[in-house]
């Protein structure tokens, strides 16, 4: 269930992931005339955004775009996912795109900033065509953290977003459930350097989903691509 791909530096990756979201985009595009992508933040994606928000052989009108996670930060925090998103993707060609970002204000993510958010979030057709995750040297992916007062309800409820506090996560978080991301055409997984690669090899090992949360999605019975370079 596991294909992965190694590509000799950052823009190669970059161009090549590039192209296997926008194909992702164009297909559902032409089957529903609309298409979702949920991407993460960090600072890994940073190249990959640019290379695909350049794309102009995609109908960014017709294309909504979301994050897997958010930190509970204004969006013009340089912590905000939606910053990175803003400032590296949806510039040029992909400026047309609809953003949904998951902060909706407030100074935590209590029951009624949920409320918001999961009402925003409903023009979002029931399948992402791209889900492209992250992965912390923790093993956290999305914000699935290791220690997170809600990681149970993130793996296994239905969402679509839960917000979750942990020991390494800095901010308050909201992260979509596991079941709303693998709710997609396309999963990639983006991971870069060789420390990540190492905490991949630790991660596919035997091991409790707690200690590694990225295992949740690795374990899950459905194909994903890993995009990995030095
Ligand atoms: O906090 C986060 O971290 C992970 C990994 O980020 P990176 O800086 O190591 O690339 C990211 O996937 C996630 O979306 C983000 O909220």
């Amino acid at each position: 269930m596991l294909d992965r791909k190694s590509f000799a530096d950052r823009d190669t990756l970059a161009a090549e992931l590039a192209e296997a979201v926008a194909s992702r985009i164009n297909e559902a595009i032409e089957r529903d005339g609309i298409a979702s992508v949920a991407v993460s933040g960090g600072s890994t994606p940073a190249r990959f955004f640019a290379v695909l928000g350049k794309r102009k052989d995609i109908a960014w009108e017709k294309v909504l775009v979301t994050l897997v996670d958010e930190r509970w930060v204004d969006e013009l925090s340089k912590r905000s996912n939606a910053n990175l998103v803003n400032t590296k993707m949806l510039q040029g060609p992909a400026a047309t795109a609809r953003f949904i970002p998951l902060y909706s204000g407030g100074e935590e993510p209590d029951a009624e900033a949920l409320a918001r958010t999961t009402e925003a979030l409903k023009p979002l057709p029931q399948t992402f065509a791209a889900v492209v995750l992250g992965m912390g040297n923790d093993g956290h992916t999305a914000s699935f953290f290791p220690g997170g007062d809600a990681l149970e309800d993130a793996l296994n409820g239905e969402g679509p977003v839960v917000a979750i506090r942990a020991p390494g996560a800095g901010e308050p978080r909201i992260t979509f459930t596991l079941s709303r991301l693998l709710a997609t055409d396309g999963l990639y997984l983006h991971i870069e350097g060789d420390e990540k690669a190492e905490t991949l090899e630790k991660a596919l090992a035997d091991g409790p989903v707690e200690d590694m949360p990225v295992r949740a999605v690795l374990r899950a019975e459905r194909p994903m691509t890993v995009y990995w370079c030095p």
